[in-house]
């Protein structure tokens, strides 16, 4: 990425929050948080709180810490110190399947769909990943799990019309192109009607059009759930973000809305210095 992308002026209009005179709740929250790797120190003393409902950005150079930030936070790596609270719980010690059940999921950077299977079976893969239906159950048929197969349909269903796979359900993931891959991985994560959805370089390798349709998508399945994603691509920033944080060298840097963290001069300053670099 390149300075003149930090600073150019957004030509995509920014979503605008609803107004609420009722007060706003903390999603997530990190207090103190640091991440030793050895001898390198990723994560240097993070506080933060990200509000329900909105669409928060983690940006930063090469190295400044953003994907091990976004690890912690969706509990995927424990920090070294400092807690994770996600709805004021702490996650502390949790297995990421137990964050998961706290109405957690996230997409990989790269696409974590299976390849040989359908787009609607991906779907449904997602889905008994979290209802927890044991083997003798399905042997037996019994009538919970048919109301659950049922249930499953229903939701996959809504995700394919929503994320506007519709038409590529019947088709094997690793024949979509990669903008359509990405919208799946997406889909995955929605089957389970998460509160927070996390999602890692959601726009990595797409262009100008997949990325366009994909601010759509966040867009119309934002609403009701608090989203967090790092991102690289900046016009995905602007046009997406209420608010983001920007990191350099494992420590946040500025936060706020995400023209006036872009075109802050320690964050000008954070992106040529790693240009220089
Ligand atoms: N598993 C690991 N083992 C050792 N060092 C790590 C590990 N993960 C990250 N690091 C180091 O921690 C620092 C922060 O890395 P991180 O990947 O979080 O940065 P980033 O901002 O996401 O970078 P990028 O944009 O290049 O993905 C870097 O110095 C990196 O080399």
């Amino acid at each position: 990425m390149y300075v003149s992308d930090v600073v150019k002026i957004a030509e995509h209009a920014r979503v605008v929050r609803p107004a609420s005179s009722l007060a706003v709740a903390v999603a997530v929250a990190a207090s103190a948080v640091t991440k030793r790797y050895g001898g390198i120190a990723a994560l240097k003393g993070i506080d933060l709180a990200i509000e329900e409902g909105e669409i928060f950005g983690i940006i930063g150079p090469n190295g400044a810490g953003k994907s091990t930030l976004f690890d912690v936070l969706c509990g995927i790596v424990q920090p070294t110190s400092g807690e994770v609270q996600l709805f004021g719980r702490s996650i502390s010690g949790m297995q990421p399947h137990e964050v998961a059940r706290l109405g957690v999921a996230r997409s990989f950077q790269r696409t974590a769909v299976f390849a040989e299977a359908s787009v609607s079976q991906n779907l449904c893969f997602a889905w008994h990943r979290m209802s927890g239906h044991s083997v003798l159950g399905r042997l037996f048929h019994s009538r919970h799990w048919h109301r659950d197969q049922e249930a499953c349909q229903d939701r996959a269903r809504h995700i394919l019309e929503i994320t506007g796979l519709w038409e590529d359900r019947n088709r094997s993931a690793s024949v979509l192109a990669y903008g359509v891959q990405r919208r799946l991985a997406v889909g995955v994560a929605l089957m389970t009607d998460p509160e927070i959805l996390f999602l890692d370089e959601p726009a990595a390798g797409m262009d100008d059009h997949d990325s366009a349709g994909f601010v759509d998508l966040i867009r119309r399945v934002a609403p009701g759930r608090t989203v967090v994603l790092v991102e690289h691509d900046m016009t995905v920033i602007r046009a997406l973000c209420h608010r983001c944080l920007a990191m350099a060298d494992g420590r946040p840097l500025v936060s706020g809305e995400p023209l006036d963290v872009l075109q802050h001069p320690e964050v000008v300053e954070a992106y040529l210095g790693a240009e220089d670099a």
